[in-house]
């Protein structure tokens, strides 16, 4: 396929448009749209959250009548089905489009290409693919919910250069500094859920939501946007308030495999689990997190509970933040993993990116490749 200028301009346009939405639009993609007469823009959407139209309708009532014959550039392929909203392929054909330009299909079951067929079927030019690796990082939560039926799930770390997060004697505040911890406020905001261990909130008292406050203050944050659920992970059932976290209100998941023997308020739900090994089943909890159609998931934990979730193969990114300090090796380490006899037994990773923030580093590591 090859694409014009002109595609790949307006295509860019409905990326920077979708992204609007990528606070608020859970469990649903964020999506953008631009709708193009004769090389003039004539309408422009995206979608704001879920239960309201989709990026198409914004755009098409933008166009109105102008949209008879135009291109719409739209991020995520149009859908061909009745969810919380009507089919926009059926918008696009009613509304008279000539061609449409999709950046990659939609990995719904329900769509899964149908809408492009639909499209195809009613005489329209389709054309899909441009720009779908900018497409692809919008929505990777989205994405990996509906093709492999988990949430995408991201280990955030925070150590010295010598990979310790505490002294020996638990003292932990602050390794990294106010850029770095502002960095973490806004990654919660683009999260469905946050995980942390008990241990965590019995030795820190975290609050584990996002405080506007404290986003940097380029970021503008739509009035749609939501908390993210906090999950702590507490298999023993060892957690009573009063508590930080449970303090605030807005939504707390319990995960044990017990039942609490003490009442939380209202906003706090406590789910039991299977257990594997003793220890809460993971791999049942993040089932859950889907089943809820969670689709970003951030684990903010300690050594034992983030190598858990490594060593179970559930997770996709890993950030790590290292602070220009050492902690010594008495310090406490950063993971912790099954004890290695070999060095072939050595998880390996690659870095996809390498930032400074502030006076600290930021890495993002994934899967090496095989
Ligand atoms: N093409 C497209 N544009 C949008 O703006 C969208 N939000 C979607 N989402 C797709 O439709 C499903 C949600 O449908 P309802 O909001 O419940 O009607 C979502 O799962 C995507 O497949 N697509
Ligand atoms: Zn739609």
């Amino acid at each position: 396929m090859s694409w014009s200028q002109d595609d790949f301009q307006h295509m860019r346009r409905a990326i920077e448009l979708a992204r609007r939405g990528r606070f608020s639009t859970r469990p649903n993609p964020a999506v953008g749209c631009v709708i193009v007469r004769d090389g003039r823009v004539v309408g422009e959407g995206f979608h704001p959250k879920a239960g309201e139209p989709h990026a198409e309708v914004f755009a098409l009532r933008a166009a109105g009548e102008l949209a008879r014959g135009a291109t719409a550039y739209v991020t995520l392929e149009p859908c061909s089905h009745y969810g919380r909203t009507p089919p926009c392929a059926e918008a696009l054909i009613r509304a008279g489009v000539g061609r449409v330009v999709a950046a990659m299909v939609d990995p719904n079951p329900q769509v899964a290409g149908r809408g492009l067929s639909m499209l195809r079927e009613a005489g329209i030019e389709v054309a899909s693919g441009l720009l779908e690796g900018d497409a692809l990082a919008i929505n990777p939560g989205f994405i990996k919910r509906m093709s492999e039926g988990r949430p995408f799930i991201r280990i955030k770390l925070a150590a010295s250069v010598d990979g310790r997060t505490a002294l020996a004697n638990g003292h932990s505040k602050w390794i990294t500094g106010p850029q770095a911890r502002q960095d973490v406020q806004r990654m919660r905001l683009a999260h469905g859920a946050i995980i942390t261990g008990a241990d965590s909130v019995l030795a820190d008292d975290p609050a584990m939501n996002v405080r506007p406050e404290q986003l940097p203050a380029s970021l503008t944050l739509p009035d749609t946007w939501s908390q993210p659920l906090r999950v702590v992970v507490d298999g023993r059932a060892r957690l009573a308030p009063p508590l930080r976290l449970t303090a605030i209100e807005s939504p707390v998941l319990l995960a044990s495999t017990r039942a609490y023997g003490c009442d939380w308020p209202d906003w706090v739900e406590s789910w039991q689990g299977p257990s594997r090994c003793d220890k809460l089943d993971l791999h049942a909890l993040v089932a859950e997190l889907a089943e809820r159609q969670i689709n970003t998931v951030m684990v903010e934990a300690g050594a034992s509970l983030a190598g858990a979730f490594l060593s179970a193969g559930l997770w996709d990114e890993l950030i790590l933040y290292q602070a220009p300090k050492m902690m010594g090796s008495d310090g406490r380490g950063v993971v912790n993993l099954p004890e290695l006899a070999e060095m072939t037994q050595v998880p390996e990773f690659q870095f996809k990116d390498v930032r400074r923030v502030g006076a600290d580093l930021r890495l993002t590591l994934v899967r090496a490749e095989s």
